[in-house]
């Protein structure tokens, strides 16, 4: 695209300011971003507390899009460059699609509603009820979980159910930890606003939240398709032992190769650990100290 971009600027859920690819159309500015060298845009809607997608493109008169209201809509827009450039600068690739996919958001979905979701088209952000959550949209950990969901859609396409459903919902979170490098938590920027310190998932101690870390803690269960926000624990921290072992820029590539080459629709946990040192073995050799982290990890949680 690369056409002329009306940079414009805003506040965000957390009340710091941003800058924001912009465009303007007869005398309006969108959040619509064509600076992205994409087939197509950035471009942020809002439902306006309804449960109609995809909304309304944000507006603002002068480009200056910090009313309260708007909160949401800046973060959704920010952080979905954030995540595009982090997939095209690092894993070379050109949107979910790696065909340079136009990325929607929509937010302000529905009334006091505690989620975000990728709906197999595009992004979509609840504002919270305010004690649960705050606009999830206010968290790059949470932008970065719902468009990695894209990614795996059209990779491995992990079938969102039981182990494969787990392993998908770990994929998202530990891409978001690639993205938020703060620490290991998920979450936490918009978790509970009234709580400091806590988050919804820690990848280091997925106890902490009532999640298993080992194979023997397993649940079972169908509830929540098979307990996937609950299993993902097991992969998670077998992510977190292979990310504080080997470092962010290499467990993302050992990640992201496992991701698009290994993993498939119905791969398990135990798949989850060969594709993992398939893709260490593929980028460091099978007697490389990457390997054996790798492999280390997924003995830690249980997983042989
Ligand atoms: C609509 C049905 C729910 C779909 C599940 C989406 S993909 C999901 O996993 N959403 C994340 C949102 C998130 C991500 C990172 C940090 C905080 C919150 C999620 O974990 N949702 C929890 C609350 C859940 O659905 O149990
Ligand atoms: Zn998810």
């Amino acid at each position: 695209y690369n056409a002329v971009n009306d940079a414009g600027s805003g506040v965000g859920v957390l009340g710091d300011t941003k800058p924001l690819n912009t465009y303007l159309s007869s005398g309006t500015y969108y959040l619509y971003d064509t600076t992205k060298a994409m087939t197509g845009v950035i471009e942020t809607r809002t439902a306006a507390n309804s449960t109609s997608l995809p909304g309304n493109y944000s507006v603002d008169p002068d480009n200056n899009f910090n009313a309260t209201s708007q909160r949401a809509d800046v973060d959704a827009h920010y952080y979905a460059g954030v995540v595009y450039d982090y997939f095209k600068n690092t894993h070379n690739r050109n949107s979910f699609d790696n065909r340079g996919a136009t990325i929607r958001s929509t937010v302000h979905y529905s009334r006091n509603y505690n989620n975000a979701f990728w709906n197999g088209a595009q992004m979509v952000y609840g504002d919270g009820d305010g004690t649960t959550f705050r606009a999830l949209s206010g968290a790059l950990d949470v932008v970065a979980h719902e468009l990695t969901h894209a990614v795996t859609e059209r990779t491995a396409g992990l079938e969102y159910q039981y182990q494969s459903g787990a392993l998908n919902e770990s994929i998202s979170d530990t891409f978001g930890v690639f993205l938020d490098k703060k620490n290991y938590l998920i979450g936490e920027d918009v978790y509970t606003p009234n709580k400091a310190g806590d988050a919804l998932r820690s990848l280091s101690d997925p106890g902490l939240y009532g999640q298993p870390d080992h194979m023997n803690k397993y649940v079972n269960t169908t509830a929540d398709n098979g307990g996937v926000h609950t299993n993902s624990g097991i992969p998670n921290k077998a992510a977190y032992l292979t990310i504080s072992k080997l470092g962010t820029s290499v467990a993302e590539k050992i990640y992201y190769r496992a991701l698009t080459v290994y993993l498939s629709p119905k791969s398990n946990f135990k798949d989850a650990r060969s594709a993992l040192l398939a893709a260490a073995a593929d980028l460091y050799g099978s007697g490389s100290t990457q390997y054996s982290a790798v492999a280390s990890a997924w003995t830690q949680v249980g997983v042989n």
